[in-house]
């Protein structure tokens, strides 16, 4: 007799993901291909991928550090720069394996000091990326000092996301890893083609999370996570079944020692168990037969790629969290290390 609780969905994909190079690489990749078909892979190298040329040599190294018997597909992006030209993105278009355009403003987060300084310089390339359907990606804060930590999400919709819009209304835009409630409502609400990923730890954890007596480097990402109301705003937007909602980790790896450090790297190692706590959250709110089109359905059809077809299994049993991986000749500590889940993907 078997009463394990199990729960099936199609295989799902990543919409947002680090997978970086080198060792690093060849470490996490296994994670992410066990559990999703596909994945949108960013660009933040050092130095960014920035050409469509440089994104086929990285998608080369990708499927070169696979590990046999394994299938994968890497949905390839090209970081946007000043200099980005409309040839670039027509290029991206042709090739077939470029999906999006990311846009980091210069400064706000992990490898994004060549980022976009005035988007103003970018209107050949935003032009060029209406015109032949490209997807923009954007991380979502303003990076102006002065303006609070936890409000820069807020001030990126007000000041940069809807004269964005105004000024290319056809240009389709995915708000990336959103993470407070005026973000979830923009999306839900704004006109023309617009879609938003979620990560699973915002749907987890609020901010007490980073500071659960002293500061827990592991839970510190950008956009940082914020209040409980926002996290209960996103896990209400992730479990509508609105179709503008869908899955991304944000998987972003780095080495134990550059997170636990006076100035510690920002990002949560989430690929090893993506689904297992996406599950968990969907679970907790009563929502898990939401879970397939969130995970599986709505970021295919946003990208106007086909759904995938198959299978993956997760069942109702203990999943204890390892304390670390190994990560090349480093460590790497995964979100929850030494916890328990109550979920286990099963292939
Ligand atoms: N999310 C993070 O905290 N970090 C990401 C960059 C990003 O997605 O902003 C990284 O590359 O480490
Ligand atoms: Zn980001
Ligand atoms: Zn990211």
């Amino acid at each position: 007799m078997n009463t394990k609780q199990r729960i099936s969905l199609t295989r799902p994909d990543d919409w947002h993901l680090h997978l970086r190079d080198g060792d690093a690489l060849q470490a996490v990749l296994p994670d992410t291909a066990r559990q999703f078909a596909r994945a949108i892979v960013m660009p933040n190298l050092r130095p960014p991928v920035t050409t469509t040329a440089l994104a086929s040599a990285y998608r080369e190294r990708i499927l070169a550090a696979l590990p046999s018997g394994m299938r994968f597909e890497p949905l390839m992006t090209l970081y946007l720069t000043d200099n980005t030209s409309a040839d670039e993105i027509v290029r991206a278009r042709e090739s077939g394996f470029v999906h999006a355009v990311k846009l980091y403003p210069a400064g706000a987060t992990t490898n994004s000091d060549a980022g976009v300084t005035d988007l103003r310089r970018c209107s050949a390339a935003l032009e060029a990326m209406q015109r032949v359907g490209m997807p923009l990606c954007v991380h979502g804060e303003e990076t102006e000092s002065s303006i609070d930590l936890f409000d820069r999400e807020k001030a990126f919709i007000d000041r940069t996301l809807i004269p964005l819009r105004r000024d290319f209304p056809g240009l389709r835009v995915v708000f990336e890893h959103i993470t407070t409630a005026d973000a979830a409502a923009y999306v839900a609400e704004a006109e023309g083609e617009i879609g938003a990923t979620i990560t699973a730890h915002h749907l987890l954890f609020n901010r007490n999370a980073i500071f659960k007596g002293g500061i827990r480097p592991h839970y510190y990402c950008l956009p940082v996570l914020k209040r409980e109301r926002h996290r209960e705003a996103l896990v209400a937007a992730a479990t509508s079944g609105n179709a503008r909602f869908f899955l991304g980790t944000d998987s972003a790896p780095h080495a134990k020692g550059d997170k636990e450090a006076a100035c510690g790297c920002a990002g949560c190692y989430t690929a090893l168990h993506a689904l297992e706590l996406y599950a968990t959250a969907f679970e907790r709110a009563g929502a898990l037969d939401k879970l397939e089109g969130f995970a599986s359905f709505f970021g295919a059809d946003f990208y106007r790629l086909p759904r995938n077809s198959g299978t993956v299994t997760l069942e109702k049993v203990e999943l204890r969290i390892p304390e670390s991986l190994p990560f090349g000749e480093k460590q790497l500590v995964p979100l929850m290390a030494g916890e328990t889940l109550g979920w286990r993907f099963v292939g």
